[in-house]
Formats: C-alpha cells, structure tokens, sequence
C-alpha cells in the first residue's frame, strides 16, 4: 500500500447536507483549516457540481462561483476542485472556475454512461486542469463494466478515475474487486470515494487502498449526502496508524471536525434508519433529504419511497422520480383502501 493523495470534500458532498447553504465566511474557515493540515486537494462546489443550483437540486445561498473564488484566494498550498456532471454544469462555467484558480476538474458520470463525458475532459485538459473521472453509483456494475467505462474517460484524456460507491451499498469486498479490475486495465490512476450508509466508509477506504487506489475521498465529520463520506479526521488517523500518512496534520483534522465544522452542521450524519435503507436498497445518497420531505408532504415513510427508488434503480439526476413514487405509492394505498 503507497499513502494515497486525499481529496476533501467537505465544501462539495458536504453542500448536500447542508442545503447547499454554506457561506463565504464558512468555506474561508474550512479551507483555511484543511490547507493548515496539509490536505493537498479541497473540491469546493453546489453538491451536484458546477450549475447544480436550481429548483431540481436546490438552490445554493450564495453563488458557486462566489464560493469557490473565496476558495481559490484562501488556499495557500491546496489545490482548488471542483465538480462537474455534464448535461448540468456547463463549458462556460468549467472556464469561469479555471479563471478563479481552480486546479482541478472532477468529471461525474452515471457508472455506464462514460462516453458523455468526452467534451468535458477535452475542455478541462485544454484549459490546464488535473482531470479525475467519477464513476458513480458503481455498486450496479460489475468489475468488468466499470473497466470498459473508466478506459473510455482514460481515452478521453482522464488523469485519473474513481469507483465512486454513490449509494454507500459496497462492501470491503465489492470495493477491492472494482479498485484492483481498474488497477490492472489502466494506465492512469485509481480512485475511491465512500458514503458511509452501511457504516462501513472507513473499512471501504482502507480495502480500496489495499487494492492500489491511489486517491480517496473524505469529508470533515463525513458531513456528505446520506451517512455522510468517510470522515477525513479519522482516515488521517488510520492512514498514520498504518504508516501511510501522506503529510496530513492528524491533531489539526480533529480540530477542523470538532470546532470549525461540527458547529455549523444542521445534523451529523449517521447510518440511521432512512440512511441505512439508502446503502441496503442500493440508492443515490443525495436522495435523502428530497425523499424525507417528499415523504413529509405526501404522509408516507421515507423508507417506502428510497426501497422503491431502488428497486427502479433511480440515478443523479431523476430526483422528479422521488415525486413520481410518491404519487404512485399514495394511488396504492387509496386501491388497497378502496378493495378492503
Ligand atoms: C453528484 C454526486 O453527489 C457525486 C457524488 O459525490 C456521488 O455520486 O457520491
Ligand atoms: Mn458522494
């Protein structure tokens, strides 16, 4: 095993359970945190990526861009990512990021529609960026349908590219057969970023370090979508356990965790029952929230909703759907009340 680069991501996954609400003044205090502890990337966007503020994902309380610009001139030896789903973040925006220092270009796609992203490896190479390609909800396919994927984002110019367990529904062994399938077909690196919603985000890491990743994911106190990321406080810990510290300040993390993040978060992340039915039935973790107040609204339990949402295998993008199964679920109830 070789110390991976760790990526925080805080400032993005994090948005999601914060609302996309975090301030100019929270994302100084962030960066300044993470950057004094050595963290050599911070991805900084609206939790969907760059144009993710809107009525189908939320809006964000200051603009992105304002975000990110605060990043970029905070950030003293990190370098500034941001994210990118194509079909929702656009050239012009990607270009805008480049301009206000941003380093790094993370490109998402769904785990098997890698061909859409061509343009925007090609953009992002052009305009001088790191390009790290995100497979996401990657638990849907197996090894060999992910390799086929992540050598297209190879071709298209991709520095890297990451099994991205979207659903946090993999396990040690689900996470080390992906990572080590994309460690012997490419060239290029191999990446890993963990949701937490079967509480097993740290263990995942670990597998997929010791399947070769040579890039993970964290998030200060796992504040991400779902349960929440891989905490970054406590990968640092571990990696430092297992001699694989990468130069993370390990006291300065808990720090950040405990007084520059905890107090501002609306509630800690657990795999707790909504949660939890994310990583088992296999669901996109931003759908949480959405599912909550839908279920809220239409007087169902969120569960019903998310193991429906799983069992039509809904991705990013079709949070519509979670309105759809409500519908559908509250029609059934009224048959069956109807026959009975
Ligand atoms: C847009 C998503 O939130 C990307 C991500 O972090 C994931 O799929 O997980
Ligand atoms: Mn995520």
């Amino acid at each position: 095993m070789n110390p991976p680069r760790l990526t925080d991501t805080t400032l993005r996954d994090g948005s999601h359970a914060m609302k996309h609400r975090f301030t100019s003044e929270q994302v100084r205090a962030i960066v300044t945190a993470l950057d004094e502890a050595g963290v050599p990337v911070i991805e900084v966007s609206h939790g969907d990526g760059l144009g993710g503020s809107s009525i189908q994902y939320g809006f964000s309380l200051e603009p992105e861009l304002d975000l990110i610009a605060e990043a970029t001139r905070t950030a003293r030896r990190a370098r500034i990512a941001v994210l990118l789903l194509p079909g929702i973040g656009t050239k012009d925006l990607l270009e805008r990021a480049a301009e206000l220092g941003v380093r790094v270009a993370r490109i998402a796609t769904q785990c098997t529609e890698a061909d859409i992203s061509e343009q925007h490896f090609g953009i992002a190479k052009k305009l001088g960026l790191e390009a790290v390609g995100f497979l996401m909800m990657a638990h849907i396919r197996p090894p060999e349908v992910l390799v086929e994927q992540a050598k297209l984002m190879e071709s298209y110019g991709a520095d890297c590219v990451y099994i991205v367990d979207s659903a946090g529904a993999m396990l040690p062994p689900d996470v080390k057969a992906r990572v080590s399938a994309l460690k012997e077909a490419l060239s290029i690196q191999v990446g890993f970023h963990a949701h937490n919603n079967l509480g097993a985000a740290i263990g995942n890491t670990l597998a997929a370090l010791e399947a070769g990743a040579d890039q993970v994911d964290g998030s200060l106190r796992g504040l991400g979508a779902g349960a929440g990321n891989a905490a970054t406080e406590v990968l640092a810990a571990g990696l430092d356990k297992l001699g694989l510290n990468p130069g993370l300040d390990v006291f300065r993390l808990m720090d950040a965790a405990e007084y520059v993040v905890a107090p501002l978060m609306p509630y800690q992340p657990v795999p707790d029952r909504d949660s939890l039915t994310i990583g088992y039935a296999g669901v996109y973790s931003t759908f949480l929230l959405h599912a909550k107040h839908v279920a809220s609204r239409f007087g169902l339990d969120a569960r019903d909703i998310l193991v429906e949402l799983g069992r039509r295998q809904a991705v990013a993008g079709q949070e519509d759907w979670i309105v759809d199964v409500a519908v559908d679920l509250v029609e059934q109830e009224a048959g069956q009340r109807h026959a009975s």
